[in-house]
């Protein structure tokens, strides 16, 4: 018998399970399994051996929310509600959420501002800045702006010339555009794309058609462009182009130019349910997750201001990807401390070292008093909830 216990207490869709050769091993504290794959159903009917399950059944009684009250409301987990409230945005204030699609923190941020102020939300997805767009049209929420922009690029780097801008890998230019791709061809065709500054932090790219073959160093347009351009011409705008076909492309931030910043990392999703393990994830990766949430930090640290806040968050149980982000803080940015969380749900966070194998050093997870500080979400507790991780850093004067 398969039981699995749903953190919205929904089970809208059938999940597939195919399931060889199960075993697990702990390694501090953390299981990994393998074998067990959550599938879809085309999925399913491609893999050679297994046993797959059906769950016919819902765990819970309570209806699906899908299509009820759409664009009224926007069910989130608490944790995620948790994560946006202990940020404490105020009316006025700049926030940067630095991987904010589909925009469910933001918007929660935007409610609790009242509206008032500014939420520059970051995804490196075309089409889902285009979600988070979406999501804040359907509430009405006016403050926030969205933008394509990767996050380890957030930072606005200052040229020789002593003009701010990031320059893109293939052209030298200050932008670079295209869906999902950050190829460029630099070459100029019937499509062109129009760069118009918008504010000090942004350039808006618009696709045009033009004959106008001139060189221009701010006209440029990418394969990947082209292709959305032509699928456009064949087939409308497609469900995600709520404003038009445009996304905002960012040139990055300034320095100390935020109050506050979320960090809602992408992560190993080890939290995540109903999901068994599904094998894909393998030490090395979960190394990997956290070298780049670490290179994301260091984005996040330049960009608050002095005396700002900094909240730093996953969906996942592994505290290499928690805890140890938090000794990293706190061992590197000595101007970090952390802050006392309101509201806190979750427990606190975990205590301990460990050490990574192929490096020198140990890395030590928190203390005792440390580890009181951040809030940890067991998704086995009674409390019911996805597991995820939040940790608060006031942010003390900077120096140089
Ligand atoms: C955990 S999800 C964010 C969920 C979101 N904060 C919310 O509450 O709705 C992580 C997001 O980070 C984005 N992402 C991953 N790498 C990124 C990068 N280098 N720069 C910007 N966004 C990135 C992914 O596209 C994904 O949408």
């Amino acid at each position: 018998m398969l039981s699995l216990v749903n953190g919205d207490k929904t089970l809208s869709y059938r999940i597939y399970f195919v399931l060889a050769d199960v075993h697990y091993e702990e390694r501090k504290g953390l299981y990994i399994g393998q074998g067990i794959t959550a599938m879809s159903r085309s999925g399913i009917f491609r893999v050679l051996h297994g046993v797959a399950v059906e769950m016919t059944e819902r765990v819970y009684r309570l209806p699906s929310f899908n299509d009820v009250l759409e664009g009224e409301i926007f069910l989130q987990n608490l944790p995620s509600v948790v994560a946006a409230n202990v940020l404490d945005p105020q009316q006025g204030e700049r926030i940067l959420d630095m991987c904010a699609a589909p925009g469910g923190k933001t918007t929660a941020i935007a409610i609790l501002m009242r509206d008032k102020g500014e939420i520059v939300a970051l995804d490196r997805s075309h089409n889902k800045v285009m979600d988070i767009l979406k999501l804040a049209a359907e509430m009405d929420l006016n403050c926030i702006k969205a933008y394509k922009l990767d996050a380890l690029k957030s930072v606005r780097k200052i040229n020789e010339a002593g003009n701010v801008g990031i320059t893109d890998n293939c052209t030298g230019a200050t932008v670079t555009l295209g869906e999902d791709s950050d190829n460029c061809t630099g070459s100029s065709t019937k499509v062109n794309a129009e760069f118009t500054k918008a504010g000090e932090d942004s350039s808006t790219t618009s696709v045009v058609q033009t004959d106008d073959q001139k060189p221009d160093a701010k006209r440029y347009v990418s394969k990947a462009l082209l292709r959305k351009n032509l699928r456009q011409m064949r087939n409308g705008p497609g469900r995600n182009n709520c404003s038009g076909g445009r996304v905002e492309n960012s040139k990055g931030f300034l320095p100390n130019s935020f109050d506050r910043v979320l960090l809602d990392a992408p992560c190993s999703a080890l939290g995540l349910r109903p999901r068994l393990f599904a094998g894909e994830e393998t030490l090395e990766s979960l190394r990997n997750h956290a070298k780049y949430q670490r290179k994301m930090f260091d984005q996040a640290v330049k960009l608050v201001r002095p005396g700002g806040v900094i909240v730093y968050s996953t969906c996942t149980i592994n505290p290499g990807e928690n805890e140890a982000l938090v000794r990293y803080a706190l061992d590197t940015y000595k101007f970090l401390s952390l802050g006392s969380q309101h509201p806190k749900v979750g427990g606190p966070g975990i205590v301990g070292s460990y050490k990574l194998s192929n490096q020198t050093y140990n890395e030590e997870w928190l203390t005792e008093q440390e580890a009181e500080l951040v809030q940890r979400f067991d998704p086995s507790s009674s409390l019911d909830t996805i597991g995820f991780f939040i940790a608060k850093f006031d942010v003390g004067q900077k120096g140089d």
